[in-house]
């Protein structure tokens, strides 16, 4: 209930959002920020900022568009070579410094993201905890970023590889993780001596905006970092131009596959460095040996966090016919206890959705399950005494493969289980997708672990374990999932490019 007050009281207190008289949170801002100035879309033009748990209007973005985006990517340009000259250690001190602020001011943050991402205020803290954690980790990876000296084939020669900066960043994130997705980026980017200019979701600007301001009371100089909001209709030109635009030497996205097709063409325009992280379709299997209550808490982790609306979230749980009933009736048992509402009230559990689309698309994918045959254990609809965007934790068995919910994202709260007999039938049926994001499996079998670790076609699993997201981890999928890691040492690899030198006649 306390949660519930002092969400209140930021409505109540910032002239410039819904509600409001005067500002109380520093970092709460509606304008973008070019070149070390918070600045509105140069069309003067606003989108508004929905709360999904009210559907009330929380605040106006500027709606920014392409000469919006020129200007940042000419600001990103211009404090590119101070910079990339900028010794990794002072880049890394700053980034500490953006780290303790973020740090210190966790508690506002994981408000502002609760209020227009709508997931519970405890996991919007577990976001922040995970997000400031890429600041820390990649401040410290700026000085280790090392070249290497080479045995030269022949006489008086010294051949070396430098790393250098790539250039201007393009960093363009979604709504699901509005603080990590942007900090697991820019945290890299940063460090390696990049300048950035992030387009964040229409959904979720203003954690973004924080984020930024934050960056800025740091200390980080203008133009190194840079932010462009803008509405869903303005998203696909701007993407345009940070694919395309000549000053920008890479793009980084986190979004759907689809988009993902999309920027990865018009980056070949300009051979650009690209890092994607698109959509999964995580198996989760669970073999006779495992230990049937892990599994199921690791099911909820995998599959609930963020109402499933989570990239690595178990799409499908494929699970053996010994133990196939136990783990659904125990499943079905603790779904049961979930407790849907407002994120800010502090004993929900399950938020709602993001937007209308969301719903629908979620809806859809059960209807045609059951339309086809699948047996709904829990749930199945909306839960629209609560909210427009809540759907309630939705249970699914006798899954067949011609349904949505087998070949596509559910990217929702639907916990669908199919039974399969031999290794190798969990094999196939995980490996049967275009995607290969993440994967997870529980087993007690040591031989049968590195089996399965190596025969399924994902980039991440968690063995025995359903939540494996870590800044130390490297993140990232193969097949149509993305190409790249993020995080981990390898996240720095993506803003570095190699040059190697020749020393002759020595
Ligand atoms: N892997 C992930 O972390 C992740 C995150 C969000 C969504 N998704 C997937 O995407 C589906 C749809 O969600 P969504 O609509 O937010 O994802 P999306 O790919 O449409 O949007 C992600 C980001 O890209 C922007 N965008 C959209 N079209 C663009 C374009 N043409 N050029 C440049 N930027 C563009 C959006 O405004 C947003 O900021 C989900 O159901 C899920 O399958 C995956
Ligand atoms: O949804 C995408 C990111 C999720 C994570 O980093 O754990």
């Amino acid at each position: 209930m306390s949660c519930v007050l002092q969400l209140y009281r930021i409505q109540a207190s910032s002239s410039r959002f819904s509600n409001c008289g005067r500002m109380s949170i520093s970092f709460l801002h509606n304008k973008g920020f070019i070149n070390g100035s918070w600045v509105d879309a140069k069309s003067g033009k606003t989108f508004e900022v929905k709360n999904p748990a009210t559907g009330e209007v929380i605040g106006l973005a500027p709606d920014m568009d392409v000469e919006d985006t020129k200007s940042a990517i000419k600001a990103a340009a211009d404090a590119f070579p101070a910079w990339a000259k900028t010794p990794a250690k002072e880049r890394g001190v700053l980034l500490r410094k953006w780290y303790d602020l973020m740090v210190s001011n966790s508690d506002e943050i994981a408000k502002i993201l609760t209020w227009e991402a709508g997931k519970p205020l405890s996991e919007s803290k577990g976001e922040i905890t995970y997000g400031n954690s890429f600041i820390d980790w990649f401040a410290e990876e700026a000085r280790r970023i090392n070249g290497e000296v080479l045995q030269s084939p022949v006489r008086n020669r010294e051949m070396v590889l430098l790393k250098q900066p790539i250039g201007v960043a393009a960093l363009i994130t979604p709504w699901n993780f509005p603080h990590a997705m942007i900090t697991r980026k820019a945290g890299a980017a940063l460090a390696a001596g990049c300048t950035c200019v992030i387009r964040p979701a229409e959904d979720t600007p203003f954690t973004a905006l924080a984020l930024v301001d934050l960056a800025d009371k740091a200390g980080i100089p203008k133009g190194v970092i840079n932010i462009v909001t803008s509405g869903r209709p303005n998203a696909a030109p701007i993407g345009k131009e940070l694919c395309e635009n000549p000053l920008v030497a890479g793009l980084s996205f986190t979004g759907s596959t689809e988009v993902g097709k999309l920027l990865y063409k018009q980056c070949a325009t300009g051979i650009k460095r690209v890092g994607l992280e698109l959509g999964g379709n995580a198996p989760f299997i669970v073999f006779n040996s495992a230990d049937i209550n892990k599994a199921v808490e690791g099911a909820i982790a995998s599959k609930f966090r963020n109402c499933g609306q989570t990239c690595i979230s178990a799409n499908r749980f494929i699970i053996q016919d010994g133990v196939f009933d136990e783990f659904v009736e125990k499943l079905r048992d603790r779904m049961s206890k979930f407790k849907l509402g407002n994120g800010m009230d502090c004993d929900v559990n399950q938020g709602p959705l993001i937007n209308a689309a969301q719903v629908k698309k979620v809806e859809a994918i059960v209807k045609d399950a059951v339309d086809k045959g699948a047996k709904v254990l829990h749930g199945g609809e909306r839960a629209s005494n609560i909210g427009e965007l809540f759907y309630v934790p939705t249970l699914l068995v006798d899954i067949k493969p011609n349904m949505a919910c087998y070949t596509e994202e559910i990217f929702g709260p639907i916990a669908v289980c199919l039974k399969f007999k031999t290794e190798e039938e969990a094999i196939a049926i995980s490996n049967g997708t275009s995607r290969g994001l993440a994967g997870y499996f529980y087993s007690n079998d040591l031989n049968q672990a590195w089996r399965v670790a190596r025969n399924l076609e994902v980039g991440m699993i968690g063995i025995n374990e359903g939540l494996i997201s870590a800044a130390e981890a490297a993140f990232g999928g193969v097949k149509e999932s993305g190409i790249g890691r993020e995080g981990s040492s390898h996240g720095i690899e993506e803003y570095v490019y190699i040059k190697y030198l020749c020393f002759g006649g020595i």
